[in-house]
């Protein structure tokens, strides 16, 4: 076995970010990696240190400590002491460093962010985690001054986070080394990164040691891996934490769809009933879901339950396709990626048509048919579902909607679905007829 706790060499310890876990900093988290705990607290105040006051520009500056208990024995706090240690020094300087480097002072206005970095217990790692958790903490603190409009411009600039790599005396290069580790480092290296990868600080040391330059890019290799885990991480609860605030204060739906026709067709839709509707489009963050199930149904699910367990709140997802007689129900679940991969209406209309070349009017039977998921964490999910009867034309005709609608000609309405007016296809539409299914059963 490679590692002591059997994690492979470039795996992270157990990461949990846990957010606002303090009630009077304008910004808090808890991070854990593994058995290392570290408590981080950013507080706003409305003035600067002496050196750039009058000059317009904000400032950020960390503090860092760790508890009498953090450790195996007991280490006297540094205030009793009457010192603070040059270890503690160095780290804190570290920490506000690193941050200044993603945050643009000069949009933070004439305050300070001071954040505060408590190790709770320390077990290897104690500086990044600091720095990883810090960074969350100083986003809430923020967005908590975005939303009170006391700043107006987000002056993040960039993602930031730390990992620790080394190699062990086993000639091994590993990420993430917990305090046995540590100890018995032949290297030992922080790396402080953005979410852009780029580096902000590298500190690397052989203890009584040394390592080559291509030890050193494997360090490199396993640190930057890390960091943008981490850097996925801090995404994913700072948007839990934006969600829950602003879910609060509005009736909002988010739908797991990037297809800006759906989305406007919901955004009409929901308007009616007094939600407004948000849609993956905003959240560019949150993943792409792959649609690898074998019906509407199971690709309805995999989009709304993969993204409500990230959001942790309710998730609507549609799936929907085009379904056509004489194709034998193709394209069906197929209908975005009919034409290949680079889902392109134009190409899946023009292929329509070529494979019902020679087909006759009669039998050019189809329908649209739409599934809806509406998922929330630890529940059933509800599935929903509607449908359009029309028939495939042979020339594309009107200019609205999307998709196949410029085909899809619906005999009740003498219309193709784009010839038909916004509010006339929101009326009539499978997706309308699904939302409709839904509202009887959903009690928001
Ligand atoms: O009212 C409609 N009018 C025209 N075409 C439509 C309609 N409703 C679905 N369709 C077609 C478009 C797309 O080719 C496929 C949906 O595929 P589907 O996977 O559900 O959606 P998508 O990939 O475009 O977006 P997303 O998965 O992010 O919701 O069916
Ligand atoms: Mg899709």
């Amino acid at each position: 076995m490679l590692r002591h706790d059997s994690r492979s060499e470039n795996q992270l310890r157990n990461v949990e970010i846990e957010t606002n876990v303090m009630k009077y900093s304008e910004g808090s988290v808890l991070i854990t990696f593994g058995d290392t705990k570290v408590l981080c607290s950013a507080t706003v105040e409305e003035r600067v240190p002496k050196f750039i006051r009058g000059k317009g520009t904000g400032w950020i500056a960390a503090e860092y400590q760790m508890l009498p208990r953090a450790t195996q024995t007991r280490n006297m706090r540094e205030s009793t002491k009457g010192k603070v240690s040059g270890r503690t020094m160095e780290i804190q300087r570290l920490i506000g460093r690193s941050l200044r480097a993603v945050i643009d002072l000069t949009l933070l206005g004439e305050r300070s962010i001071i954040v505060d970095c408590d190790v709770l217990q320390a077990d290897g790692g104690t500086r990044t985690a600091s720095i990883t958790g810090a960074f969350v903490a100083v986003q809430l603190a923020i967005q908590e001054l975005m939303r009170k409009n006391i700043i107006k411009k987000n002056p993040v600039k960039d993602y930031l986070a730390a990992i620790s790599v080394g190699i062990l005396p086993s000639g091994e290069c590993v990420l993430d080394l917990d305090y046995k580790e540590d100890v018995a480092a032949l290297v030992d290296m922080n790396l402080v990164m953005t979410g852009s990868g780029r580096f902000v600080e590298i500190q690397g040391t052989g203890e009584e040691a040394t390592f080559s330059g291509e030890e050193l890019n494997t360090l490199l290799f396993y640190g930057k891996s890390g960091i943008e885990t981490l850097i996925a991480k801090q995404k994913e609860v700072l948007l839990v934490s934006k969600r829950q605030e602003t879910s609060q204060e509005k009736k909002e739906v988010l739908i797991a769809t990037r297809n800006k026709g759906k989305a406007k067709e919901f955004a009409a839709i929901f308007a009616e009933k007094g939600f407004t509707v948000k849609t993956l489009l905003d959240y560019p963050d949150l993943p792409d879901v792959e649609e690898t199930g074998k019906t509407f149904e199971e690709n309805a699910r995999l989009k709304a339950e993969t993204i409500a367990q990230i959001v942790q709140g309710p998730v609507l997802a549609d799936d929907s396709g085009l379904i056509v007689d004489a194709l034998l129900g193709q394209p069906g679940i197929y209908s975005a990626r009919f034409a290949g991969p680079n889902k392109s209406d134009a190409a899946n209309n023009a292929k329509l048509l070529h494979e019902l070349t020679g087909i006759a009017t009669e039998k050019r039977t189809a329908r649209y048919h739409c599934t809806l998921v509406l998922a929330e964490p630890n529940k059933e999910s509800l599935v929903v579902s509607g449908e359009l009867e029309g028939t495939i034309g042979t020339i594309p005709q009107g200019e609205n909607g999307f998709g196949y609608d410029s085909l899809f000609y619906i005999p009740s309405e003498k219309k193709t679905a784009a010839e038909l007016s916004e509010d006339q296809k929101n009326r009539i539409s499978h997706r309308a007829k699904a939302i409709e299914a839904l509202r009887g059963q959903w009690k928001s």
